[in-house]
């Protein structure tokens, strides 16, 4: 059963900052074994990849070759069922359209004393993506890491992704050479981010990984940070609902094990002023597990880490959703929109019914590689900007360093830098 509190017990307090501490998954020694695999990995390249996925993936990369050829991956998209192909072309578009109103533009002006100033835009160098594959095969994944990466003019997009038993689902091949990824290697876990970030023999190191994985997935992009960039660290799974006793039990209750099939440590929460509301919902769940093909892992979720939160009033409800910062927020309300407006953190809000959480998932066109784990309160969802960085520019003429020099001199002297200040004074009174 999910946990059930009310905002007005006397100990929610406590009980609430203790739900906001579990820890839904990483057990103590994931750190160190993703240390032992990094090390590995930078020690013996290739070798380690091969003897690590054959343990983690039972795969037989001897035999079947690290990198995914181009003959496999045409293969992978000419066997796709047109409505399949029809359908991921439909996600990419409406992905594509959404990110490139996300490119930034160049900027320089001239300000009063007659400097010029501004930023420029440039794309990373080569971007590893991480294509999660251990239990279930994502192909949308792999448009929302691949299509922003090349709204920004990545010029070399690497992904990786598990193939466990030796297979990768072909939709994943699919989408990737839809999306115009240049290399696929077919190993997973910290091994890969390992890869990615010091480069063996097959695959040559990147600037920047970013994509969503499991807790492996998750340390290893924590451990190589500094030597190549990530984006945020997505988790498993997350989506907090907020419903007013109107709301469909039904709705909910799919979108709530929507989430929860992702992973036994995936969160699914409702939050609502209707105590009744919330029986149906407890009620909608069980009869709807019956008939779930993964109901071991959605049901194992729910029992674990989902959560009911009664308020008597919505707007009560808004401290608890920032403080919980889900990656995703439904909101099922008569005031649906003035309830969004009120939320400060959450990765992704999807407003009112008739947008349930999935759609934003696959076709919507935002980005579904989210911040999870209350990270949103500091994050935001991957898009073009994490595959692009900022230049400064600066110009001045002699004029405009008579009236900015003075200060930069004084400004030298006080910090004891004298270098600093005589290479600005010795271009002054010539
Ligand atoms: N936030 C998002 O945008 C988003 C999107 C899709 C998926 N997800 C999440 O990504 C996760 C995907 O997890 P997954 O497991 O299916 O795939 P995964 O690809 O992240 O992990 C599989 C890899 O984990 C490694 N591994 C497994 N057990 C291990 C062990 N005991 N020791 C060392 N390494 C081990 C293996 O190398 C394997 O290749 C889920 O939690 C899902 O909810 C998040
Ligand atoms: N809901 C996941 C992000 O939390 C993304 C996803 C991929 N496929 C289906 N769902
Ligand atoms: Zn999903």
């Amino acid at each position: 059963m999910p946990i059930r509190l009310t905002l007005s017990q006397p100990d929610f307090p406590e009980r609430f900052i203790d739900f906001l501490g579990s820890k839904r998954e990483a057990s103590v020694d994931v750190q160190d074994k993703v240390s032992a695999i990094i090390a590995d990995v930078r020690a013996r390249g290739d070798r380690a990849l091969v003897d690590l996925s054959r343990t983690f993936d039972r795969v037989d990369l001897d035999a079947l070759g690290i990198k995914v050829s181009d003959a496999e991956l045409d293969a992978a998209l000419a066997s796709i069922p047109e409505e399949t192909r029809a359908a991921l072309d439909f996600a990419k578009a409406r992905i594509e359209a959404h990110h490139a109103r996300q490119k930034p533009t160049d900027e320089t002006y001239v300000d009063a004393a007659g400097v010029t100033l501004g930023h420029r835009w440039t794309s990373v160098d080569a971007v590893g993506l991480y294509v999660p594959g251990g239990t279930a095969a994502y192909p949308s994944s792999v448009l929302m890491n691949a299509v922003p990466a090349q709204v920004a003019g990545v010029p070399r997009i690497v992904m990786v992704v598990p193939a466990p038993d030796g297979v990768i689902a072909p939709l994943v091949l699919a989408a990737a050479r839809l999306a115009g990824v240049h290399e696929v290697y077919r190993v997973g876990g910290a091994q890969a981010v390992a890869a990615l970030a010091y480069g063996t023999e097959t695959i040559r190191p990147v600037d920047k990984i970013v994509g969503p994985g499991n807790a492996f997935v998750a340390a290893a992009k924590r451990q190589v940070f500094g030597k190549v960039g990530i984006d945020m660290v997505a988790g498993p799974s997350e989506v907090l609902i907020l419903a007013d006793g109107d709301a469909s039990a039904d709705f909910i209750a799919a979108d709530l094990l929507a989430q929860a099939e992702h992973d036994t440590a995936a969160q699914s929460i409702l939050i609502t002023n209707s105590p009744e509301l919330a029986d149906r919902v407890e009620q909608a769940v069980e009869g709807m597990l019956a008939t779930l093909p993964r109901a071991a892992i959605a049901s194992a979720s729910w029992r674990d880490h989902g959560a009911i939160f009664l308020v008597d009033s919505l707007a009560d409800a808004i401290p608890l959703v920032d403080r919980i910062a889900p990656e995703h927020l439904e909101i099922h309300a008569a005031d649906a929109d003035a309830l969004a407006a009120r939320v400060r953190h959450a990765g992704a809000i999807f407003i009112g019914a008739w947008t349930p959480e999935a759609i934003g998932d696959y076709v919507g066109g935002t980005n579904h590689v989210l911040p999870t784990a209350r990270s949103a309160r500091f994050s935001s969802g991957l898009g073009v900007l994490d595959f692009m960085k900022r230049t400064s520019i600066l110009k001045l003429d002699a004029d405009a360093l008579e009236k900015l020099g003075p200060a930069a001199v004084r400004l030298a002297a006080v910090e004891r830098l004298d270098a600093h200040g005589r290479s600005v004074s010795i271009r002054s009174n010539r």
